[in-house]
């Protein structure tokens, strides 16, 4: 289990009613924890995904086109940590799509909810002890390229890891040899065959006018963003800021898994003192709602091509 050696152990604990225990903090899991997880599930299930689907806020219903599935809640498998954000309905399910053998995690984990980043990455490294050679992250962002509307669908190019410039990084401490080595490349963390493939799926869906491609920035939250904290990520070069799928995307493309990475614009960050409007997570919900249809074809048809693409790579 979990080795209690948290540095924030003794600050989460101060808090009564806090999620945190003892039991629950870490600062590193160890192989060992990996394998116990790993193997609970692999006896659990007959199913050996080679696909693994991350469902962020409100996208949960991905898994809704699988067929076969059999679901575990986060809080009965060894180990995983529990979703505590609404729209993260907080199980893991394992389904087919096609011919393909998947797995869908229903709701993320995030550093606002208190959780390590060890937390929060370890359901990927268990998806890779499984055999997953493929993972498609998804989560709901708040656009920052103007020319951006709410519902478009944005392919991830590439991220700026705002947390991993300040330390918070989920590859921070010993490296694991048998995961990855201790710098990996990020230059190419997205897929690039993978990001073709969905622009000519949603081409072939008739969605290109609301596909885009652009660089993701993670910021920790849980607070949105000021309007000068906005006009920065401008600066910087984002194109859509959100609060998950970094740390993930990062510890999959260490272990050698391939990424694509899709973010759907839920709301537009206000750029300007003059706007109005005020984003909130009901709103950000409601669009997950409004796309989650079109989100599902999408990656069910991709998931079918993306095995179909890994198999000639062979
Ligand atoms: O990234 P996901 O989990 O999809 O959700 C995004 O939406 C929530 C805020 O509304 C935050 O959790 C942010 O990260
Ligand atoms: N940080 C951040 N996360 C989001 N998730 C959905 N919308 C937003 C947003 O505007 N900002």
């Amino acid at each position: 289990m979990f080795s209690p050696v948290s540095p924030c152990t003794w600050l989460y604990s101060s808090f009564p009613g806090s999620l945190h225990t003892p039991e629950t903090e870490c600062y590193c899991c160890s192989f060992d924890d990996y394998k116990l997880t790993t193997e609970w599930l692999l006896n659990q299930t007959n199913h050996r995904p080679k696909v693994a689907v991350i469902c962020g806020s409100g996208l949960g219903l991905l898994a809704d086109g699988a067929t076969n599935k059999q679901t575990f809640r986060y809080q009965d498998i060894p180990n995983f940590p529990v979703s505590t954000v609404p729209g993260h309905e907080g199980c893991l399910v394992f389904g087919k799509i096609e011919d393909t053998s998947c797995v869908f995690m229903k709701g993320h984990f995030h550093l606002y909810e208190g959780y390590s980043l060890c937390q929060v990455t370890f359901p990927v490294r268990i998806f890779k002890l499984m055999g997953v050679e493929s993972v498609l992250v998804t989560n709901a962002s708040g656009g920052i390229c103007p020319d951006f509307k709410v519902g478009d669908i944005m392919i991830i190019k590439d991220h700026i890891n705002l947390p991993g410039f300040a330390g918070q990084h989920p590859l921070c401490g010993p490296n694991d040899e048998r995961f990855g080595i201790r710098f990996p490349c990020m230059s190419d963390a997205y897929s690039k065959d993978l990001r073709t493939l969905a622009l000519d799926v949603g081409s072939e869906l008739g969605c290109s006018h609301f596909l885009r491609s652009g660089v993701y920035c993670m910021v920790s939250g849980p607070n949105f963003e000021t309007i000068a904290e906005a006009r920065m990520l401008l600066t910087l070069g984002c194109d859509s800021v959100g609060m998950s799928m970094v740390p993930e995307v990062t510890v999959a493309k260490h272990s050698g898994l391939r990424v694509l990475g899709l973010t759907l614009i839920t709301n537009k960050v206000s750029l300007d003192y003059s706007r109005e409007e005020k984003v909130n997570h009901d709103e950000v919900l409601e669009i997950c709602k409004m796309r989650a249809e079109l989100l599902q074809k999408l990656v069910t048809t991709l998931i079918g091509r993306c095995q179909l693409q890994s198999i000639n790579r062979h």
